[in-house]
Parts: structure tokens; C-alpha cells; sequence
């Protein structure tokens, strides 16, 4: 026995509104042992939201936070921050969060949130840009690129720098929902990829858009943070 311990597992804590397919996606990712880190937390704003259930089925430790809640927006970020820090969460994943991550959090996990977003960013974000929204803006324009973005997140919606995008396809017939579905099977594997990378430290993923820029961002972006995020208080 040589009593050397083996370094702690990474936590990564996932904060969604959704029906929580994307939170699923990367519990799988971490059960398969894609992701060799674990899910600290998984926080909803929607008590009758998918992500909560799916969470729970799986026995992962879960908190509805919301305008309900904490009606005060500062409460509802200092509620969110503890529920972080308790969970020994080191990095945070929004996965179709609707509301905007206050101060308090972005400043705590500084370059520690990703954020996957439906569209190659800086096109189709901001304010109102989110779900179905965006992809039917995209038909509506004519647009012939789509895809998935994952990015670093900051106190502006979908600022933030991009970490990795992959493109998908629009075909001449899409609807809202062919185009929702294929480019939610991008961002699902592009964001597991991503998680992936960050506690292995690997290549990026590959991109199909701007790969070795956003290559160079993500190895730029993780060798920062390492650096710079203190080290979480483990739970
Ligand atoms: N501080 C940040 N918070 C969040 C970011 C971010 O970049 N910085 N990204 C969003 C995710 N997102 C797109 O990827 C996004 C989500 C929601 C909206 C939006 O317009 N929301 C509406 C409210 C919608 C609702 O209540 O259902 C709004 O704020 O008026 C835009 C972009 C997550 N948080
Ligand atoms: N602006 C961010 C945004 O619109 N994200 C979108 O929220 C959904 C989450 O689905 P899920 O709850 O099934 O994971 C996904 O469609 C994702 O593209």
C-alpha cells in the first residue's frame, strides 16, 4: 500500500430551466466516464421543470432557486452562490438557463461558467435570444450557417469569449423543430467535449467552425483559469 491518495474528482454544478435533456446528456457523459468529474449540484429555476426531475431520478443534489423563491434579484444570486459553494462546485454550467447569473456568482466562479448557446455567437444572442427563438430567426433571415456555441459567461448575455462553436446544417426544408433537434445534438456533444477537456486538460474538441481559434481560446481559457479560480472549499 503506498498510501498515495489519488487528487479529488472535479465538481461541476449544472443550472438549467428546461426540460433538462442537456443536464441528462452530461450525466450520462460522467456515468460513461467521458467526464471524469462529478456533478456537485444541479439547479433549477422551474419547480415543475424537467432538469429537476432528471436530476433527482439520479440521485444528484438538487435546489429550485428562482424569482420565487427570492423575489430580490441580489437574494436569488446570494442564494445561487451559496448553493454553489456548498456543493464544492468548481465550475458552472448553464444549460438553458433563462435568467441572467448575477454578480456574485460571475465573480466567485470568474472564469469558471460556461454557458451553451444555440447559435454560432455573436450572431443570434442577447436579450430574447433563447430556445425556439432563436432557431426560428434563423430560418426566418435565410441564414445558411447554424450551430452550437458553448462560451465563458459574463454579466452581458452571450458576451462572453467563445471557448469552442460547432456548425450544423440547414437544409432547405427545415422547421423550428428539424433545426432544434439537430442543432441541440451539436451543443450536446460540443458541451460534453468541452466539460471533457476542462478537467483533462486535453485538446480541445475539434470545431468545425474556427477550430483553432477557438482551440487556442479554450487552451488560453483553461490554462487562465486554473490559474487564476481559487481552488473550491470542498463540501
Ligand atoms: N450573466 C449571464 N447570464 C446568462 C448568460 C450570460 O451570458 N451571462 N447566458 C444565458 C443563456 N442565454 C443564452 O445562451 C440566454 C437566456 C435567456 C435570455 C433572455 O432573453 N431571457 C429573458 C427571460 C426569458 C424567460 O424568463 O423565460 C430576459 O432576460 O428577458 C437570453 C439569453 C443564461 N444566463
Ligand atoms: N440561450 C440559451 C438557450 O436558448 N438554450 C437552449 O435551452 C434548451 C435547453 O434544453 P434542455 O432543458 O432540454 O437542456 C436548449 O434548446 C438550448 O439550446
Amino acid at each position: 500500500m503506498t498510501g498515495i491518495c489519488p487528487p479529488p474528482r472535479g465538481r461541476f454544478a449544472v443550472v438549467g430551466s428546461g426540460t433538462g435533456t442537456t443536464a441528462s446528456r452530461l450525466l450520462d457523459a460522467v456515468d460513461d466516464g467521458t467526464i471524469p468529474a462529478d456533478v456537485a449540484v444541479v439547479v433549477g429555476n422551474n419547480s415543475r421543470s424537467g432538469i429537476l426531475t432528471r436530476a433527482r431520478d439520479r440521485g444528484v443534489r438538487t435546489f429550485h432557486l428562482s424569482g420565487k423563491t427570492h423575489p430580490e434579484p441580489d437574494m436569488l444570486d446570494a442564494a445561487m452562490l451559496d448553493a454553489l459553494d456548498a456543493a464544492g462546485t468548481d465550475l458552472v454550467v448553464l444549460a438553458g438557463y433563462m435568467k441572467l447569473l448575477g454578480p456574485r456568482v460571475l465573480e466567485r466562479f470568474k472564469g469558471a461558467v460556461l454557458n451553451t448557446h444555440p447559435a454560432l455567437l455573436p450572431a443570434y444572442g442577447g436579450v430574447g435570444m433563447y430556445g425556439d427563438r432563436v432557431h426560428a430567426a434563423v430560418l426566418a433571415d435565410g441564414a445558411t450557417r447554424t450551430g452550437a456555441t458553448v462560451h465563458q459567461v459574463t454579466a452581458v448575455y452571450d458576451e462572453g469569449p467563445i471557448v469552442a462553436q460547432r456548425e450544423v446544417e440547414i437544409r432547405p426544408d427545415d422547421d423550428v423543430e428539424q433545426l432544434r433537434a439537430r442543432v441541440q445534438a451539436a451543443e450536446k456533444s460540443l458541451l460534453v467535449d468541452v466539460v471533457a477537456a476542462w478537467f483533462t486538460d486535453a485538446a480541445p474538441p475539434a470545431s468545425g467552425v474556427a477550430g483553432d481559434q477557438a482551440s487556442g481560446l479554450m487552451r488560453e481559457s483553461l490554462r487562465r483559469d486554473r490559474t487564476a479560480s481559487p481552488p473550491s472549499a470542498r463540501a
